[in-house]
């Protein structure tokens, strides 16, 4: 059954027209992410699938029901916020139960699922306090407690773990693939970060300007882009884009990833090393070319280039990916 349907939403401030013909069908258990540059709309739309905001056009079906009309404390969703948007006068127990306590729901059934969202998010020693006595980490993962006490249809995710630090964002961020994992629900998740998008989804909605470019798997996205916009989004450091000059048809762009390029004693590529950064696992080159374009080179492992060497390089052509002079990808 299909979890999530947006037939063709539409969302307007004003003049602004800021979703444009959104889409989508999202099926049960599925964990989709929305990624895209900054304003592109995609908290806009997670506040539509929300019912935060109102859709100009178009609907929003959860779970097969219309819910296009319906106020947000009728939808069947959870969502959990930046902010967390925790009460602080409420404990953390407190916290948990007062959405099903305004729900009517017994007393002995929101302990019992208080306790098991505890046990599955590490929170039994926490309950008796407040947020303000809590870490970063451990609020968001009482927001996402909150969120899981409510057994909802679907759960919806607003950059949940930009809060947090890097180690302790990697670490949230498998404790919510384990918890999707766990619970089998549906999870629509917003971020700026293409690691969260790439490590957690299904599969991937890419919005660009209020539109949707391409959705799918991320190997799909990484590896296919349908367009120069998908390519250089996915993937750190990101795709080099080179004049195609000699080695394809004039005007045409040339795509290729910084894994897929390595250092020869001659090759079809020269340049100097402008820049290196050396990050342990891995090595990242710029060099700069004649023609003054910038080429980023990763190197697996600990190399000693040194900055303003020439050297030459060579890539896998197999992997090289042509897009025309707008960014549409041309297939050989
Ligand atoms: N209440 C509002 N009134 C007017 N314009 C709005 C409102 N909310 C959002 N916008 C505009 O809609 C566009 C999309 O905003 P949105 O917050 O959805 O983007 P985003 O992709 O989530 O960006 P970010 O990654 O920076 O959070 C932006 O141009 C924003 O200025």
């Amino acid at each position: 059954m299909t979890a999530l349907k947006l037939e063709n939403v539409q969302k307007s401030f004003g003049d602004i027209h800021v979703l444009k013909d959104i889409d989508l069908e999202v099926a049960e258990r599925e964990f989709i992410v929305f990624v895209g540059p900054s304003g592109c709309g995609k908290s806009t739309l997670l506040r539509v699938i929300a019912g935060l905001e109102d859709a100009s056009g178009g609907r929003v079906m959860i779970g097969g029901r219309d819910v296009t009309r319906t106020p947000p404390a009728k939808r069947g969703i959870s969502m959990v916020f930046q902010s967390y948007a925790l009460y602080p006068h409420l404990d953390v127990e407190g916290n948990m139960a007062l959405g099903l306590r305004q729900a009517g729901e017994e007393r002995k059934v929101i302990a019992e699922r208080i306790a098991t969202a505890a046990s599955m998010l590490s929170l039994e020693p926490y309950l008796k306090r407040r947020p303000a006595e809590l870490s970063g980490g451990q609020r968001q993962r009482v927001a996402i407690g909150r969120a899981i006490v409510r057994k909802p249809d679907l759960f919806l995710f607003d950059e949940p773990l930009s809060n947090l630090d890097a180690a302790l964002r990697m670490a949230t961020r498998v404790e919510i693939a384990r918890l999707h994992r766990e619970l089998g629900a549906c999870m629509v998740y917003v971020t700026h970060d293409q690691t969260e998008a790439m490590t957690l989804a299904d599969r991937i909605v890419v919005l660009r300007d209020g539109r949707i470019e391409q959705v799918g798997s991320p190997m799909e996205l990484y590896n296919d882009p349908a367009n120069q916009f998908v390519a250089g989004f996915l993937g750190s450091p990101s795709m080099n884009f080179l004049a195609a000059g000699p080695l394809g048809a004039p005007g045409e762009v040339l795509g290729i990833r910084p894994e897929h390029l390595g250092v020869v004693a001659q090759g079809p590529l020269r340049g100097r090393i402008s820049h290196v950064e050396r990050l342990g696992g891995d090595t990242n080159l710029l060099v700069t070319t004649p023609q003054d374009e910038t080429v980023t080179v990763r190197l697996f492992g600990q190399h000693d280039h040194r900055m303003g060497t020439e050297i030459a390089l060579d890539f896998d052509r197999a992997r090289a990916l042509s897009f025309d002079a707008a960014g549409k990808r041309l297939r050989p």
